[in-house]
C-alpha cells in the first residue's frame, strides 16, 4: 500500500517523510519545486502483533507495512494548466494522499505568499486537486461528445458511451462546486468505470498540520474536512530529530517537551487505517505476522495473501478473533472455551482474526 506525501514547497514534506520513515532524506530551505522523490517501507504499529509477539516469542515477528512516497513538486497554480505529467503520474500510483501542511514559524524557511496561513494552504493545495481532476473530466466529456457524434455507432456502443457521460457530467458537477471526488458516494459499479482515470481528489487523504517545535495546539474545526480524509498534527522537525535518537535520549527528549508518545506512530496508524484495509494475524514459533487485506476479503482471499496456494488449495480456516485468544491468555484455553471456530469459503475476515489456513495442493 503507497501513501504519496505532498504539499506546498517548504512545508514540510521531507521533514516529515523522515520523521515516518526514521530516515535522513536531506531537507532544504527550498527545493526549487523540482520532482524529486524519496520512497521507504514502514512498519505500522500495532500493539496486538506486540502482544501476540510476547505470547508465542517468535522468531520473526512481522509487521503490516506501507510505503511513503515523498513527493516535491507540486506549487499553486499548477492546477490552472494541469499538473505536469510526471508529477501527476507521481502522485497517481500512490493509494492514498498525506497533505502537509505548513503552520511552523521561520523567517529563514520562506514561503510562497511570505504569510503562514495553514487554513489557506491547505485549501489551496485542495483546489489544485480539484482543479486538475476537473481539467481531466472535461477533455474526456469533449471526446465522448466527438465519438457520440458519429452516425454509425452501434447501439450498445452508445448506451455505454451515453452512461460515461451521464457519470461524468455528474463528477464535473460536483468538481465544479469545489469538492474533491472522495465525498462523492459512487456505487462499486461507478468506482470501476472511472478507476482509470487515478483522479487525485479521489484518493483519501489524510491532512497533517506541521507545527513547530513548542507551537500551541490549533484548532482544526477551521479546516474543511470531508468524508474519506482525517486530519491532525504533527511536530514535524521535532519528530524528525526524535526518530533518530537512541531509545534513552528519546525518553529524555519526549520529558523535556512533556510529550507521552511519539506523534508518528499516531500517523503512520491513521494512515493505515485512511486505506480501509484489513489486517488479519498468523501466529506460531517460528513467526507471528500482520497481514493486509481489503475491507470484504473472504478467507480464501486472505489465504491468498500468504500464499496462492493456499487460496488454490482452501479447504477452512480456523479462526479466533485477537480479543478472544487475549481473554483466554492462550491458543489452548481459547480452544477449551469454543472459542476457535472452522469457517469456509464464504466467511469474511474480520479486523483482528488470527487464521490458521487448512488447505490441500
Ligand atoms: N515543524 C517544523 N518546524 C520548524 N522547521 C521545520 C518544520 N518542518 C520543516 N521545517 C524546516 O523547513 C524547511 C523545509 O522543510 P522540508 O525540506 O521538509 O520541506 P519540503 O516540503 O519537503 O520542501 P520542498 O518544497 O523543498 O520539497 C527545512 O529547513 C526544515 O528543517
Amino acid at each position: 500500500m503507497k501513501i504519496g506525501i505532498i504539499g506546498l514547497p517548504n512545508s514540510g514534506k521531507t521533514t516529515v517523510f523522515n520523521a515516518l520513515t526514521r530516515g535522513e532524506a536531506e531537507t532544504a530551505a527550498f527545493s526549487g519545486g523540482h520532482l524529486q522523490i524519496n520512497t521507504a517501507v514502514v512498519d505500522v504499529p500495532d500493539e496486538r502483533v506486540d502482544r501476540l509477539s510476547a505470547m508465542y516469542n517468535p522468531r520473526r515477528t512481522i509487521y503490516a507495512q506501507v510505503t511513503y512516497n515523498d513527493i516535491a513538486g507540486m506549487t499553486k497554480g499548477a492546477g490552472e494548466r494541469g499538473i505536469s505529467g510526471p508529477l501527476l503520474n507521481a502522485i497517481s500510483a500512490n493509494d492514498a494522499l498525506l497533505h502537509v501542511v505548513r503552520a511552523f514559524e521561520d523567517p529563514n524557511v520562506p514561503h510562497l505568499d511570505d504569510t503562514i496561513d495553514p487554513v489557506r494552504d491547505f485549501h489551496a493545495l485542495e483546489d489544485e486537486l480539484v482543479l486538475n481532476d476537473l481539467i481531466t473530466v472535461e477533455k474526456r466529456l469533449e471526446r465522448l461528445a466527438d465519438e457520440l457524434r458519429k452516425q454509425n455507432l452501434q447501439k450498445s456502443a452508445r448506451e455505454a458511451l451515453e452512461e460515461e457521460k451521464a457519470l461524468l457530467e455528474r463528477l464535473r458537477d460536483h468538481l465544479e462546486a469545489g469538492h474533491p471526488l472522495r465525498e462523492l458516494d459512487l456505487t462499486p459499479e461507478e468506482e470501476k468505470r472511472i478507476r482509470s482515470f487515478s483522479f487525485l481528489s479521489q484518493k483519501p487523504m489524510l491532512v497533517v498540520i506541521n507545527l513547530g517545535d513548542e507551537q500551541p495546539e490549533p484548532d482544526l474545526s477551521a479546516y474543511r474536512i470531508g468524508k474519506r480524509a482525517m486530519i491532525t498534527t504533527l511536530r514535524g522537525r521535532l519528530e524528525a530529530e526524535l526518530a533518530v535518537m537512541e531509545p534513552e535520549e528519546a525518553a529524555e527528549f519526549l520529558e523535556e517537551f512533556g510529550i507521552e508518545e511519539p506523534g508518528l506512530k499516531r500517523v503512520i496508524r491513521m494512515s493505515y487505517d485512511l486505506l480501509n484495509l484489513k489486517t488479519f494475524f498468523t501466529v506460531g514459533e517460528d513467526e507471528v505476522r500482520a497481514w493486509t487485506v481489503p475491507a470484504d476479503a473472504t478467507a480464501p482471499e486472505a489465504a491468498g495473501a500468504i500464499h496462492s496456494d493456499l487460496q488454490r488449495g482452501f479447504i477452512r480456516a480456523e479462526v479466533v478473533h485477537y480479543n478472544d485468544l487475549i481473554e483466554a491468555g492462550s491458543m489452548a484455553e481459547a480452544r477449551k472455551r469454543g472459542l476457535v471456530r472452522l469457517e469456509g469459503k464464504e466467511y469474511v475476515v474480520q479486523d483482528g482474526d488470527i487464521l490458521s489456513i487448512r488447505f490441500n495442493v
